[in-house]
């Protein structure tokens, strides 16, 4: 079963009397254990496509599965409850909250499950030692640099063990240099714990650092860069 199964996927939005359709029909699957990129350039439609994708907004037509289940069928709690689950979110301006520990930040899905704040505090951490950022677990966002910022966000993306990490433009606001390691963190990520990495770009170097790369244009999907190859790579393991 694929994890991310998208079937003539189409967005309109409506303001007052008019109509803006923005996805077109657009369909694609992503494997467990892919790491792809979404590119597209400014109005494109990639954040609507990101916010169908983790489960945020629906689609006005098509049919979007993730592990196996029709979202269609879902509620606003079904949606929030699998979103928890299964999904990390990495943001490209950290969205962390400014006056509480990394340790307590990486905590709060765990918290939003109701586990145990011993337990949680365990896996902050420990979520944070595999983002190389086990010795800040007590300093706050303001005392961190941007990528370090970015890392805490990654080991809270991932504490809840997801199977799918899902990054809207998360080197955006970081220097090339920086910008890299964070791509090596996701693709670190990848390769180790096997979680699925979807990241949605305008950057082509992001894109570049993917294994497989979907291109969005005026809604539509024109490209699909490296997918032969993983395909023919599923096939010969399987
Ligand atoms: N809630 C909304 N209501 C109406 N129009 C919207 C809404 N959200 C987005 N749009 C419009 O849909 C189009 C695509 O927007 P979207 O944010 O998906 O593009 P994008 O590729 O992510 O762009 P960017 O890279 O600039 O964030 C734009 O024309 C935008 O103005």
């Amino acid at each position: 079963m694929a994890l991310l199964e998208l079937e003539d996927i189409r967005k309109t939005y409506f303001t007052g009397d008019i109509a803006l359709e923005v996805l077109k029909g657009i369909s694609f699957t992503v494997e467990k254990g892919e790491m792809v990129s979404i590119m597209g350039q400014s109005g494109s439609g990639k954040s609507t496509l990101m916010n169908i994708v983790g489960l945020l907004d629906k689609p006005t037509a098509g049919t979007y599965r993730i592990q196996g289940r029709s979202v269609d069928s879902l509620g606003a709690n079904d949606m929030a409850r699998i979103r928890n689950r299964s999904i990390g979110f990495v943001f490209q301006s950290y969205h962390l909250l400014k006056k509480v520990t990394a340790v307590e930040n990486v905590g709060l899905p765990l918290f939003y499950r109701q586990v145990p704040r011993r337990e949680m505090l365990a896996r902050a951490e420990a979520a944070l030692a595999k983002v190389d950022m086990a010795e800040r677990a007590n300093h706050k966002p303001s005392e961190m640099s941007g990528g370090q910022a970015q890392r805490v966000a990654i080991a809270r993306a991932i504490v809840g063990q997801p199977e799918l990490l899902l990054a809207d433009e998360p080197t955006g606001a970081l220097d090339t240099r920086v910008g890299d390691e964070i791509l090596a963190l996701f693709k670190q990520l990848n390769r180790e714990q096997g979680i699925t990495v979807v990241i949605i770009t305008h950057d082509p170097s992001v894109a570049e650092a993917c294994d497989r790369r979907l291109v969005v244009r005026d809604g539509l999907l024109i490209d699909d860069e490296g997918e032969f190859r993983h395909r023919t790579a599923v096939a010969a393991a399987g």
